[in-house]
C-alpha cells in the first residue's frame, strides 16, 4: 500500500505553491487518472512521485517504509521500482524490440551488458512473454525504427516490466497516438493492473480516464477536489475543473 501525507511543493523564486497538501492512499492493481486544468499541477504530483522532483512536506509510505526518511537506499529502491513513462518514451532505434526490452536503459543495466548485448537465456524467456503478454510478440526481432508509436510505447512498458516495475507513472503516454494505437497502450496498462497487480497512475484526458481509469482524482490549483473510484464523473465534478 501507498501512503501519501500533506505533499507540498512549492516552485521557483517566489516559492509558489503548486501542490498542497495533496493525501491519499493507494491500492496494488489501482490505476489511477489525473486529470484538471492546465497548470492544475498534474505533472508536478507526478514527478514528486517519481522522486525526479523533491518535496517540500509531506510523507511518503511504501508498504510501511517511510521513503523520504529511508536515505539513499529507500530512494533507490523506489526509483527500481517504480517506472516513469514519458509521452515519446525514449527507445534505440537501431536495436530490436527484444534488445530494447532486455538491454534497458543506461543506469538500469551493467555496462558490460550494454557493450556486448549479451544476456542470459532466462532473461530472453522473460523478454519474449513480456511481449507476447503486451501483443509485440510478431514485432519482437524488428528494429524499433520500424515500429509506430503505440508499439514504441508498449516497448516501453514491456521494459519497465521486465526490469521489475511495480509501479508504471505515465505522464500523458497517449499523447500524439492514434485512437486506436492509444485505446491499445491504455488497454494493455488496464490488462496490467487486472491481471498483473501493477499500479498505474497516470496523466490523461477527462474522456479517456472515465473510460480506462478505476479511480479519477481531479486536480485544480495544486489540489485534490474529487477522489472517485469506479464510475464516471457528474456533472458537478466536471465543473469543479
Ligand atoms: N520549475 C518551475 N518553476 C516555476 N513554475 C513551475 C515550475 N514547475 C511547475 N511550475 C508551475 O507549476 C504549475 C503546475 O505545473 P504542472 O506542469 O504540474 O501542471 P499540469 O497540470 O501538468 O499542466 P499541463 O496540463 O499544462 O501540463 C504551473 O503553473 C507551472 O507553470
Amino acid at each position: 500500500m501507498i501512503r501519501i501525507r500533506q505533499l507540498t511543493k512549492h516552485v521557483g523564486a517566489d516559492r509558489i505553491p503548486v501542490l498542497r497538501n495533496i493525501s491519499a492512499d493507494i491500492q496494488q492493481g489501482e490505476f489511477i487518472a489525473l486529470v484538471g486544468p492546465s497548470g492544475s499541477g498534474k505533472s508536478t504530483l507526478l514527478r514528486c512521485l517519481a522522486l525526479k522532483e523533491s518535496w517540500d512536506g509531506g510523507s511518503f509510505m511504501i508498504n510501511g517504509e517511510d521513503v523520504l526518511k529511508n536515505g539513499i537506499s529507500g530512494k533507490l529502491k523506489q526509483r527500481r521500482e517504480w517506472a516513469f513513462l514519458e509521452q515519446n518514451p525514449y527507445v534505440n532505434l537501431n536495436r530490436s524490440a527484444l534488445k530494447n526490452v532486455l538491454i534497458g536503459r543506461a543506469g538500469q543495466t551493467p555496462v558490460w551488458r550494454m557493450i556486448t548485448g549479451m544476456v542470459r537465456s532466462d532473461d530472453y524467456m522473460g523478454a519474449m512473454d513480456t511481449l507476447e503478454e503486451l501483443g509485440l510478440l510478431d514485432k519482437a526481432h524488428a528494429k524499433c525504427e520500424k515500429l509506430s508509436g503505440g508499439e514504441r510505447q508498449r516497448v516501453a512498458i514491456a521494459r519497465a516490466l521486465v526490469h521489475g516495475a511495480k509501479v508504471i507513472l505515465a505522464d500523458e503516454p497517449v499523447n500524439g497516438l492514434d485512437p486506436a494505437a492509444a485505446d491499445k497502450v491504455l488497454e494493455t496498462l488496464r490488462g496490467l493492473c487486472k491481471q498483473e497487480r501493477i499500479t498505474v497512475i497516470s496523466v490523461l484526458p477527462l474522456e479517456i480516464a472515465e473510460r480506462f481509469a478505476s479511480r479519477i482524482w481531479g486536480l485544480q490549483g495544486g489540489e485534490i477536489v474529487f477522489d472517485v473510484h469506479g464510475r464516471r464523473l457528474t456533472y458537478g465534478e466536471k465543473n469543479m475543473l
